[in-house]
């Protein structure tokens, strides 16, 4: 609760997959004005995302999927490498074993928490938790993939070679980079 905006208006624009809104509100500035803004809201709920590491073999497992909304904004084929990701339709933990599973065909055992954040605030509603977690090979129970309509592609490779693509723009997905920076500054994989 946040004494200094008070709503005045929410209107639906559209809840055709997701649901976008625009909020009037007014809101005390420090100046002691209270000035009317509108924005508009993108909710798509919350989701989660994990880094998969393997210490001994210092390698980790991410995807490869094609991400439309990356298409018409500069990325060539569309195709975006990330750490395994969905959105929440429980808590983020649960969530995140049951997508790791999905997408990548791993099992795995302890996950943990290593941060929140939010990653386009000034639009986006979403809250994203963000996973750490290690695989080993024989955790790996099926091919992966994802489901329904899904099309994502495995990658497991040497830690210092994910490095590298951030370095070369190779990885440019805001979340994966997050967590390789993590790993590479908390020396994880050390
Ligand atoms: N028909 C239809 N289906 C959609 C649409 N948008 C998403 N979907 C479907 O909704 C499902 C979402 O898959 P998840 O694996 O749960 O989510 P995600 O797209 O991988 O999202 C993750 O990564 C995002 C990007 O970094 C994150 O924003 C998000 O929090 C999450 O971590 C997919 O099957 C996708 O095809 C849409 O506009 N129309
Ligand atoms: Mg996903």
């Amino acid at each position: 609760m946040n004494e200094r905006i008070r709503v005045k208006d929410v209107r639906l624009l559209s809840d055709n997959w997701y649901v976008l809104k625009t909020t009037t509100f007014e809101y005390l500035h420090a100046d002691g004005q209270w000035k009317t803004t509108s924005r508009e809201t993108y909710d798509r709920g919350n989701g989660a995302t994990i880094l998969l590491y393997n210490r001994p073999r210092r390698t980790v497992v991410l995807t490869r999927q094609f991400r439309y909304p990356t298409y018409v904004n500069g990325n060539a084929d569309g195709m975006l490498i990330e750490t395994c990701a969905g959105l929440l339709d429980d808590d983020p933990e649960t969530c995140i074993r049951r997508e790791t599973e999905e997408e990548t065909g791993y099992s795995i055992g302890n996950v943990r928490k290593v941060f929140e954040a939010y990653m386009s605030p000034g639009s986006v509603t979403e809250k994203l938790f963000f996973f750490v977690g290690e695989y080993s090979q024989k955790d790996r129970i099926s091919d992966g993939g994802g489901v329904d309509s899904e099309d994502i592609e495995v990658l497991e490779m040497p830690f210092d070679e994910a490095l590298r693509m951030v370095a070369s723009g190779e990885i440019k997905d805001g979340k994966t980079i997050m967590l390789l920076q993590f790993a590479k500054t908390s020396g994880l994989l050390d």
